[in-house]
């Protein structure tokens, strides 16, 4: 039988989970890969990579879990494998603290990480502007070495990768049966979605190998994630802000803001800034639709929109594309396309 041509848009982490997740699963496609940046260009090469979630407030909570624990068991079999050091995928323990007692003490995620337990007054007395805290064990994603790593897996499940800036789905319809849209903030552009924009994001990668627990604020402004050859302090969140260039300003801030969690940090000498825009949506877009295109209906996965937990909710969310993948491969047999 003919194989269903998928063409995957976006090298970002959703794209390359996708593109790898369809590769293996479904052997009755050939999936090729196409996008206009590749690491250690995109968006996801700067993320913290840390796993955590934020609640969306229209997906039912135990499809964000699955997309939670799917991403964590995955990653974590990583973590604990001989591919740890080439995926850039670790364990990471320590702490979120809160200035006021959050009114969700436990976040869904709690009992999807390893040994989530609330701190001490103890433990606290080290942040003294901070009332809460939690400790737990979750994963650092580092993705300048995990997206190589996938493209190397999606290459041996037979998929092609191609760069190309596609301008419109139009482009593709005549070479594709589906086309699975991964391209994060390019959504905007690609397929018109009004809905997705930009929250600028920006961090320092610092030297201070003393550092080996994370330190988060609850608030989200202040984050200190030692890494594999680094420490990723951050960080910003400036809605609707473009600018992909590095200011001082922020770079200041941060520092400061991290100083008063972790006064070491002072010491440490400062490796390199970096700024992205993370593809917001008030929900990521996980879903199929028809569009129609150059007279045809045309079957479109979107998998965009994951905000500030692309490298948290990538691998769930790349296992619903699978699946949507495969409800359109079965409309399209029953129509006898193929
Ligand atoms: C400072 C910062 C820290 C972060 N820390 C974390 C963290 O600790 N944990 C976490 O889970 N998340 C974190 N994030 C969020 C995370 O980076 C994003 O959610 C994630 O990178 C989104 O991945 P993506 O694959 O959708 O998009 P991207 O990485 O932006 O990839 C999009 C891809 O689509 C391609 N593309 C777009 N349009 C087109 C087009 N028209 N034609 C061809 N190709 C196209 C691009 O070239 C690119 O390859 C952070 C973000 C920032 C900014
Ligand atoms: O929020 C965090 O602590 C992790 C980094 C992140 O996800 C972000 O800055 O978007």
């Amino acid at each position: 039988m003919k194989k269903a041509r998928v063409v995957v848009v976006g090298a970002g982490v959703v794209g390359f989970s996708t593109a790898v997740c369809i590769a293996e699963a479904l052997p009755m496609c050939s999936v090729t890969l196409l996008a206009d940046k590749f690491s250690p260009n995109t968006t996801s090469d700067g993320a913290a990579g840390i796993l955590l979630a934020v609640e969306f407030p229209d997906i039912p909570l135990e499809r964000q879990r699955r997309w939670f624990k799917d991403s964590f068991d995955h990653l974590l079999a990583i973590a604990q494998s001989q591919h740890s050091p080439e995926a850039g995928v670790i364990l990471s323990s320590g702490w979120q603290i809160f200035k006021e007692v959050p009114v969700d003490k436990l976040p869904f995620w709690s009992e999807l990480v390893i040994g989530f337990r609330l701190m001490t007054d103890c433990e606290l007395k080290r942040f003294p502007q901070h009332k809460f805290g939690q400790a737990f064990t979750t994963i650092k994603c580092e993705c300048s070495s995990y997206l190589p790593w996938l493209e190397n897996r999606f290459i041996k499940a037979g998929g092609e990768v191609k760069q190309r800036k596609v301008n419109s789905l139009e482009e593709l319809s005549s070479s594709y049966d589906i086309i699975v849209n991964c391209s994060g903030l390019g959504s905007k552009n690609l397929v018109g979605d009004t809905q997705v924009y930009p929250v600028r994001g920006q961090v320092l990668k610092v030297e201070a190998p003393w550092l080996q627990h994370f330190i988060r604020d609850g608030d989200g402004k202040a984050y200190i994630y030692p890494g594999i050859h680094s420490v990723t302090v951050g960080g910003t969140r400036q809605e609707g802000d473009w600018r992909l260039q590095v200011d001082e300003e922020d770079t200041r801030s941060i520092m400061e803001r991290c100083s008063r969690l972790e006064p070491s940090l002072s010491k440490a000498k400062v490796l390199s800034e970096w700024v992205g825009l993370r593809p917001n949506r008030k929900n990521p877009r996980v879903e199929r639709v028809l569009v129609h295109l150059q007279g045809c209906r045309v079957p479109v996965v979107h998998n965009y929109g994951h905000g500030s937990c692309g490298v948290t909710l990538a691998w769930g969310t790349a296992l619903d594309a699978v699946g949507l993948v495969r409800q359109c491969l079965n409309e399209m047999l029953l129509e006898a396309k193929l």
